[in-house]
């Protein structure tokens, strides 16, 4: 499967549209539209669901997507200026392409989210790109429930086996059951490093990942939780699945979204979760809710049968579980 068409062709989207959005980001100020969920959205996350799902429509015909973003905003009058910038920056890969039709390839990934589909997070951590730190590309096709290959456009990060910023960045991909690597963004033709999580089985040494937003997560619980470990390093706050990508090629120990006091009953998107949870365990790490239960894929666009998420490089799994008992998370 890594050597699929499949595999070829999400590692090929997500370096396309993540290089765009990096140019949406040097070209102009990108004011962020509310959504009704108050949430931010900005040209980037358009122009980059409209090329993803355009090429999934020539490459693989009646295929479906399930991506964050509608163009339904767009399609308003308020939304016209916006619609012209996402246009302008589409034409830039697809030269003629129209307004109406960026719409109707947005609109192409509401489909619902049963059986075969892929899923797509044009831009994960809408709020770390705004603030100029991490964010990342996410896709993933999803058959019956299970992760089947999962790409990572993540232009922010140099490394993977670092959380530092800057470099040319890095595309990661992973097939399930055939392992995660990783190469640089900026070139297809460079060496795929291939990716493997820390050994550490001591819990007092492991570093932590988690949002850098504290609406995205519980910031004083996860204290409590290092404390309980007998971590003495702060935690490390990192915007979108890019934390995934550290965790995965062994640059950190533990991720945890932690229910977020604000919003205690959220329920999170396929799309933030898929692409990032196959890279971490084809590379040997483990992915669960806080509870402890595999991350169910099956219930259509959120993961309603989960809270939360836990993931590990593996051997510290299970003392991490323990630990967010203990702190009540
Ligand atoms: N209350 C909440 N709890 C957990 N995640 C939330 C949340 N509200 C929004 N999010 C999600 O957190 C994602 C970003 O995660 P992180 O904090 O790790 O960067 C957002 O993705 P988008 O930026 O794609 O909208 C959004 O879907
Ligand atoms: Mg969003
Ligand atoms: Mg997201
Ligand atoms: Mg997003």
């Amino acid at each position: 499967m890594i050597d699929s068409p499949e595999a070829k062709f999400a590692v090929a989207a997500v370096r396309e549209a993540a290089q765009l959005v990096r140019r949406v980001q040097a070209e102009m100020v990108t004011d962020a539209l509310e959504k009704g969920d108050k949430s931010p959205v900005t040209v980037g996350d358009f122009t980059a669901q409209a090329v993803i799902a355009r090429r999934l429509q020539d490459n693989f015909p009646g295929v479906k997507l399930v991506g964050e973003e509608s163009a339904a905003d767009l399609r308003e009058e308020a939304g016209t200026e916006t619609l012209e910038q996402v246009t302008h920056f589409v034409r830039m890969v697809l030269p003629h392409a129209t307004a109406e039709e960026v719409c109707d390839w947005i609109d192409f990934g509401t489909a619902d989210a049963e059986g075969e589909y892929w899923t797509l997070d044009p831009i994960d951590g809408t709020k770390g790109f705004l603030r100029g730190d991490q964010y990342a590309v996410a896709f993933a096709l999803i058959k019956d429930g299970q992760v089947q290959v999962a790409a990572l456009g993540c232009p922010e990060l140099a490394d993977a086996t670092s959380p530092a910023k800057g470099g040319d960045g890095s595309v990661l991909l992973a097939a399930k059951g055939q392992g995660a690597r990783c190469q640089s963004m900026a070139d297809p033709s460079a060496e795929w490093k291939p990716l493997s999580t820390s050994d550490l089985s001591d819990p007092a040494g492991a570093r932590v990942l988690r949002s850098v937003e504290k609406g995205h997560t519980n910031m004083g619980q996860i204290d409590y939780f290092a404390e309980a470990l007998g971590i003495t390093a702060d935690p490390v706050g990192m915007d979108s699945q890019a934390k995934y990508a550290v965790l995965a090629a062994g640059g950190g120990e533990m991720l945890l979204r932690l229910m977020s006091p604000k919003m205690p009953d959220y329920q999170e998107r396929i799309w933030d979760q898929a692409a990032g949870s196959l890279v971490i365990t084809e590379a040997g790490g483990r992915v669960t809710d806080l509870d402890g239960r595999p991350l169910d894929f099956s219930h259509g666009r959120t993961l309603a049968q989960n809270r939360g998420v836990l993931a590990t490089n593996g051997p510290l799994h299970d003392a991490a579980l323990e630990a967010l008992k203990s702190v009540g998370a």
